[in-house]
């Protein structure tokens, strides 16, 4: 039985890896629940997975779980603290854990998992743009596999030969990687039309349904620059021999090349239970929910073109910051989590977004990357950018 500590359970990640572990009550076990804020969903959660261990990251709340958990009758002990996850994770609660708290905040209890030597499979890919270097160094050290459930990364773990359960590095005559992406909710518009779209608008993916950071991220093409430095730590492949081209079916969920000329890649409906399946089960292929894909039905083509890195420079600002290197993707990281965040909120408008992340770039150039400078730049980055909101208001 494989005890699963799910991290960013009332989420959208979080509701695709419980319908996996549910659907394998011989094999998965949901041991731990992590959540942000969100007390009544957890407590609906527990109620129907009976975890050993709920958490509520705010500690503000910790009494509204408690007295849940006991109002339902239930038996899961409850939490409350960042650093009640990051303990959960090392201890003897679980032996894998699903990495889903959106952003930075998931670096800790990553990075936890990472040094405890635990299977992750990781969807949270903020903490590699972060401190990937750190977090591949951790797993190897302790032994931890890292499988990747991001969709892309996910689909090149399947077409790569995976090493020890681990996503494979190094791999001789690979020539690149091509993540492939959507193009999100305004694929074929120019940057100058794109000055007043809405938050509601910019959240609305055309094949994805995910939680409102991503799907920002997906419109202004950053969650693609963010999964470009991803790969970069997870397979250990340079900059130059990352590619990504737009697929708007989201049927292709990405490529391998190899210098022979063969090209590999995994296809399937755009749902996340079967990344999940797989980040849950390796190397045994689990049932997952999902149906095949009949691509006829689906449509009958496969659509690819060149991203406009016009309208949507955040896919450069993320090549351009990895190949800077340093801090400079941990600035890029905590720039653009601020400024998503004021967008959703309304205090800025949609182009503002990529603006602020390069102007935070240029004003904190990179320096060396050990854990404490990364989140001393992470730190910068957002004062920068909530001062130059508040200086635009
Ligand atoms: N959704 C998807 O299909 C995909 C997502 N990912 C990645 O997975 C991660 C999660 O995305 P998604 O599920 O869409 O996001 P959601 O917004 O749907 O969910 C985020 C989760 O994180 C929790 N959370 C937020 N802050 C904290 C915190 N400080 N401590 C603990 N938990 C916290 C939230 O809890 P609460 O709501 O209770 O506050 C919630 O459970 C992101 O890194 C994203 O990039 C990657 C590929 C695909
Ligand atoms: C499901 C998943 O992995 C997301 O990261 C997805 O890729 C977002 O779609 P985009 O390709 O539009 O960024
Ligand atoms: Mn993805």
């Amino acid at each position: 039985m494989r005890r699963v500590a799910v991290l960013g359970a009332t989420g959208s990640i979080g509701a695709s890896a419980l319908d996996v572990i549910a659907r394998h009550p011989d094999r998965l076990q949901a041991s731990v629940l992590a959540a942000g804020r969100n007390v009544d969903a957890l407590l609906e959660l527990c109620a129907r997975h009976a975890p050993a261990h709920a958490v509520i990251a705010d500690e503000a709340r910790f009494d509204a779980l408690k007295s849940g958990l006991a109002a339902a009758g239930l038996s899961t002990q409850p939490h409350a603290g960042m650093a009640a996850i990051d303990a959960l994770v090392a201890g003897d609660t679980c032996d894998t854990v699903v990495a889903a708290i959106v952003g930075a905040a998931g670096l800790d209890s990553t990075l936890a998992a990472a040094r405890a030597g635990r299977r992750i499979a990781l969807a949270n890919k903020e903490s590699l743009v972060l401190a990937g270097s750190l977090v591949m160094a951790a797993a190897r050290e302790s032994g931890a596999a890292i499988v990747p459930v991001d969709s892309e990364h996910n689909a090149i773990f399947q077409c790569l030969p995976p090493q020890d359960g681990r996503a494979a590095r190094d791999i001789r005559g690979l020539r690149r990687l091509v993540l492939t992406a959507s193009g999100g909710p305004f694929r074929g518009r120019t940057r100058e039309s794109l000055r007043d779209v809405t938050p509601a608008q910019a959240v609305a993916h055309p094949r994805w349904s995910m939680g409102p950071k991503i799907s920002v991220d997906s419109a202004t093409l950053m969650n693609k620059g963010l999964e470009v430095i991803e790969a970069h730590h997870l397979f250990g492949v340079a900059p130059g021999a990352i590619d990504v081209v737009v697929h708007p079916q989201s049927l292709v969920h990405s490529l391998v090349e190899f210098v022979d000329g063969s090209t590999l890649a995994q296809l399937g409906l755009p749902d996340m239970r079967t990344a999940l399946a797989v980040g849950l089960g390796w190397p045994e292929r689990l049932e997952s929910g999902v149906a095949g894909l009949d691509l006829v039905r689906q449509g009958g083509r496969l659509d690819f073109e060149a991203p406009d890195l016009d309208a949507f420079p955040c896919l450069r600002l993320a090549f351009d910051a990895l190949r800077a290197g340093g801090t400079a993707p941990a600035v890029l990281n905590a720039a653009n989590e601020v400024a998503v965040d004021a967008f959703l909120s309304g205090r800025i408008g949609f182009l503002d977004i990529p603006a602020l992340v390069e102007d935070a770039l240029a004003a904190l150039p990179a320096a060396e990357a050990g854990l404490d400078a990364l989140r001393e730049a992470d730190g910068r980055a957002r004062a920068h950018v909530t001062f130059a909101i508040g200086r635009r208001a």
